[in-house]
């Protein structure tokens, strides 16, 4: 046996194998040695990663059951299986049972596999609020905290606070008024709308607290100490699957427990001078508003309402006039086609935290010292694109779910201050189908005519004066030809209308005399297949805003970099991410495999 400050190796045995056991600073290894004092296998791990280490023999799986016997402990740990499905590995409770040759050496190896986890992990929760919706998903939250997640919490030591919500707003509500002392974050057990809850519930008390006021769009809003975990279980965990990678309520109730942190950019959007909402992950107007709108009116269907409204929504065949202008982010750092993927331990997320937060005496006063200077006007030149879209959507960050592993924006970055605006604008209903199709393969969405995407620090959306009360049908339609779209074949339609009015020709006039007849004829069919949706034909749509609808379509919205923190890493690396950056051209190195 050898001891020193952090270092420890001795001889133990697992079942009726002698191993060789070292920790050495953070890292901690067993190795199997055969007759001849041979090393055979090692398994090796991060302290970081040990969930708890237990004297005796302890389980507690499928029940807790201790045998407290004299030279043994148990060690906890985290333990990866990848899914094969090019999924984020899951994170599952390791276990092993160590024997040592005496009881002294047993709390030695114990004492000192405790200190290196004070040592090493110094940001791991004590004291948690735990908030469930127990009519989330399928109904299970109850069961799933007290059956998975409860037993986990119990065995690294940390206490919890569980509070079942009785009516919608309850947690955020709860988050903004109640004393929070002694709290190291708060958990949801619910979906998206939970999480939302708590994001709401975090920021505004921070700003409360800070004497920040939220409705002002170029206040530099205060970032949040309180970190907020996420357990699976509603019928939309995307922030969840976006942030970790899998939606499974061990995986996730592991990175809470070791103290995982991952900074997560948010978007306010305001009306006027007036906060709306903070949204993470998708700020969706046209397409995806009319399919929230839709679904909304179809609760009773259940998750399947998500589908058929999409169906109905694609059938409409919309599309909406508006002005939008977006503040660009420095093109020179990255960028929405640059191939990368935002995965754990992203350096462009942390350059950009040094960019963000730059080292200083005081970070609060240097906090304060931005916060007179920003301002979103001064920032650099706005953009503006005009014209009519299928949808226009902001997110900040990719918003992968299970169904779309690369997601809306594949290249999109949880924590760089920054987030990605893609314009569809109006194309043929083939079209607009290869864009939704290419969410769900390997296929470039942005590599199609009628879609541009940037990266963007902020956004404006309006109405063209003349448009704002119109219906979709008006004469605007000839007056606002959107700018030429090769291939798109109903924008070619549209600028033969200008050509054969120059000519002024008889065979113009017929030729377009049957175009408008077609248009008619289209319209009408349009006009049935949207009688199947139960809004009316509006020349207007609503914003999505994280699955809520907004009450305002004029709206501005702005990034706030690193605004919260989640218990969560990123992805980790997986196959499949691997093969998409070896099929890059244009990775130019800034991607974490390149580093
Ligand atoms: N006890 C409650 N009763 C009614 N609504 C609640 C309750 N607790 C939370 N909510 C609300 O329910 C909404 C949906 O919850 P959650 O996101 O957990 O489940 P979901 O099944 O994923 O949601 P969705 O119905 O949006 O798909 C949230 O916006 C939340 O505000």
């Amino acid at each position: 046996m050898e001891t020193d400050s952090g270092r420890m190796e001795s001889s133990v045995w697992l079942g009726n194998k002698r191993h060789r056991a070292l920790l050495s600073g953070w890292r901690f290894s067993w190795t199997e040695l055969d007759k001849k004092n041979r090393d055979k296998n090692t398994i090796s791990l991060p302290v970081s990663e040990v969930v708890a280490v237990m004297e005796g023999q302890v389980e507690i799986q499928p029940q807790k059951k201790v045998k407290d016997t004299d030279r043994d402990f148990t060690l906890f740990y985290v333990k990866r299986s990848n899914t094969g499905s090019g999924k984020a590995p899951l994170w599952s409770l390791g276990r092993s049972q160590f024997c040592c040759p005496s009881r002294d050496l047993r709390d030695q190896w114990v004492t000192q596999l405790r200190i290196a986890l004070k040592t090493h992990c110094p940001s791991r929760p004590h004291r948690l609020l735990v908030f469930i919706n127990p009519y989330g998903g399928k109904k299970k939250g109850k069961q799933i905290y007290h059956s998975t997640v409860a037993p986990l919490f119990e065995l690294a030591g940390i206490s919890s606070h569980v509070v079942v919500t009785e009516r919608a707003n309850q947690a955020r509500d709860h988050i903004l008024k109640k004393d929070l002392t002694g709290f190291d974050g708060v958990v949801c057990v619910g979906g998206d709308g939970m999480f939302s809850e708590l994001l709401h519930g975090v920021i505004g008390r921070t700003q409360q607290e800070a004497g920040v006021s939220e409705h002002d769009p170029c206040v530099m809003l205060q970032p949040c100490d309180l970190h907020i975990g996420i357990i699976p279980a509603g019928s939309t965990d995307c922030v969840c699957f976006a942030t970790v990678g899998v939606n499974d309520p061990v995986t996730s109730a592991l990175h809470i427990i070791i103290g995982d942190s991952q900074p997560l950019d948010v978007c306010s959007v305001h009306h006027h001078s007036t906060l709306v909402r903070y949204s993470v992950s998708l700020v969706g107007y046209g397409f995806y508003g009319d399919v929230l709108a839709e679904s909304e009116r179809r609760r009773w269907m259940g998750p399947l309402r998500y589908d058929y409204s999409g169906f109905l929504v694609y059938l409409c065949n919309r599309s909406y006039q508006g002005i939008v202008q977006y503040l660009p982010a420095d093109s020179q750092i990255t960028s929405p086609r640059d191939n990368s993927r935002c995965l754990s331990g992203c350096r462009v997320c942390s350059e950009s935290t040094e960019r963000l937060f730059p080292r200083s005496e005081s970070s609060s006063s240097l906090y304060s010292r931005q916060l007179g200077q920003y301002s979103i006007e001064s920032e650099g030149e706005w953009l503006s694109v005009e014209g009519r879209f299928r949808c226009v959507s902001l997110t900040c960050m990719s918003s992968s779910c299970p169904r779309s592993p690369k997601g809306l924006s594949p290249s999109a970055h949880l924590a760089d201050g920054t987030g990605d605006l893609i314009l569809v604008r109006n194309t043929n209903p083939l079209g607009f189908l290869t864009y939704l199709h290419r969410h769900t393969n390997t296929q470039d969405q942005f590599d199609l005519p009628f879609v541009e995407v940037h990266r963007v620090k902020a956004v404006r959306f309006s109405f063209p004066p003349s448009e704002e009360a119109d219906d979709e049908d008006g004469p605007k339609e000839s007056r606002n030809i959107p700018a030429g779209i090769p291939g798109d074949p109903e924008m070619l339609s549209d600028a033969g209308d200008v050509e054969s009015g120059r000519l002024g020709s008889q065979q113009c006039l017929a030729e377009k005399r049957r175009e408008q007849g077609m248009k008619e004829k289209g319209r009408k069919k349009r006009d049935y297949l949207c009688g199947l949706c139960s809004s009316k034909r509006s020349a207007t749509s609503v914003w999505n805003c994280d699955g809520e609808i907004l009450p305002y379509s004029e709206i501005l919205c702005r990034v706030h970099g690193q605004l919260v923190h989640l218990f969560a890493r990123g992805i980790e690396e997986d196959t499949v991410s691997r093969k998409y950056h070896e099929g890059s051209r244009n990775c130019q190195g800034r991607c974490i495999l390149h580093n």
